[in-house]
């Protein structure tokens, strides 16, 4: 069978490190209702007032970690489909952004008119977010219906705790591990706490006490971010023989005033190094590729943090990328993606 296609969707990035380039993009992701989850004209004015300074400071960090063939998060996640061609045996893989080119629509209109009459739609991220997630499977199904595409869609399903995920990131992360370090920190990407809260089936659970993502029902960890992240967490602790106290986990990348989830990267690096801490590890599950928020963010920012505080040296492990054992288990991920409804 050679008409069945698999569609790898990652966040995107800028098409430059142009100010003008990040404007655009920023106002793209931005305005997706599902990243800022308020009434339209209250989101015009917020992203309209983050669009006066941002750009400038982001296209500056962009440009820090840029490479000569382009965004790494695009770059990498190109190098990953092409892991996958070897992996996936029932028709073409191709690859999109949700935000920036090549869009989710251009690539599910070339797939449709080649006649692929079945498409895997897979959100390139691990953890279950509205801001992730949702808003790729959403634009397929927009795209599909506005198009009237004769397609049938199979959409991967959050994967934080499958086995051959966390076999993935055993892989690539051990020969970190295997050196000497005091510590290690998962620091996944943060959330507004409103985007937990709003989706607690019980309205009673999501942050009600410090304990709630351990003791998450499994109608709640189905929906839970940071449960799922903790779980992640957890279970990579265990395959790595981790004792407590060895390793934490915290959430990077806030922005806004808005209360985000805790405990914030930037807070844990400040105490792990006035703890004593040495040496520590980073690593950052929620990325399946590297990009400017483990490039920038922990690797360049948090490295001078975490020195000026009085560490001596902060390693960033590297994200899944295009590993051939995480190319592997991504198949096999893709091949259980149940049809969407
Ligand atoms: C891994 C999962 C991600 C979640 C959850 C997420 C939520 C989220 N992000 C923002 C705002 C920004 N994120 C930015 C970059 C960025 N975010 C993710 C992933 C998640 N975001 C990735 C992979 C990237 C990297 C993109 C790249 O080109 O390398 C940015 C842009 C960079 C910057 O200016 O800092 C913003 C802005 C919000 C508001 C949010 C949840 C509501
Ligand atoms: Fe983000
Ligand atoms: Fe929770």
């Amino acid at each position: 069978m050679t008409d069945h296609a698999l569609l790898l969707v990652n966040l995107g990035s800028p098409a430059s490190t142009s100010v003008a380039d990040v404007r655009r993009y920023l106002n793209q992701f931005l305005m997706d209702p599902y990243v800022i989850d308020v009434p339209w004209p209250v989101r015009r004015l917020l992203v309209s007032l983050i669009l006066i300074k941002r750009p400038e400071q982001s296209a500056h960090a962009y440009a820090s970690i840029w490479w000569d063939e382009g965004s790494p998060l695009v770059v990498l996640s190109r190098r990953l489909q092409q892991a996958m061609t070897s992996q996936w045996r029932h028709g073409p893989v191709e690859l999109a952004m949700r935000y920036g080119q090549p869009s989710i629509e251009s690539m599910l209109t070339r797939l449709a008119a080649q006649g692929q009459k079945r498409i895997t739609l897979a959100p390139l991220y691990p953890q279950f977010a509205d801001s992730t997630t949702t808003t790729v499977i959403e634009e397929a199904r927009r795209v599909v219906r506005e198009n009237k595409l004769d397609v049938q869609l199979s959409v991967l399903q959050p994967f934080y705790d499958q086995p051959e995920y966390l076999d993935a990131l055993v892989a690539t992360a051990k020969p970190y591990l295997q050196q000497d370090y005091d510590h290690l920190l998962l620091s996944f990407h943060g959330l507004p706490e409103r985007h937990l809260t709003k989706l607690d089936p019980s309205g009673q659970h999501c942050l009600k006490n410090q304990d709630c993502c351990k003791n998450a029902s499994p109608q709640v960890m189905a929906t839970c971010y940071r449960a799922q992240c903790l779980r992640t967490a957890s279970e990579f602790a265990k395959r790595m023989g981790l004792p407590d106290g060895k390793w934490s986990v915290s959430f990077q990348s806030r922005l806004g005033r808005a209360k985000w989830i805790e405990p914030y990267t930037e807070v844990r690096l400040d105490e792990l190094a006035k703890s004593g801490v040495k040496k520590l590890l980073v690593m950052c599950p929620a990325f399946v590729a590297d990009c400017i928020e483990t490039l920038e963010e922990i690797g360049d920012r948090g490295k001078e943090q975490f020195r000026e505080a009085g560490g001596e040296e902060l390693v960033l492990v590297p994200c899944l990328n295009d590993d051939p054992q995480w190319a592997k288990a991504l198949n096999t991920l893709c091949e259980r993606a149940p049809l969407a409804l």
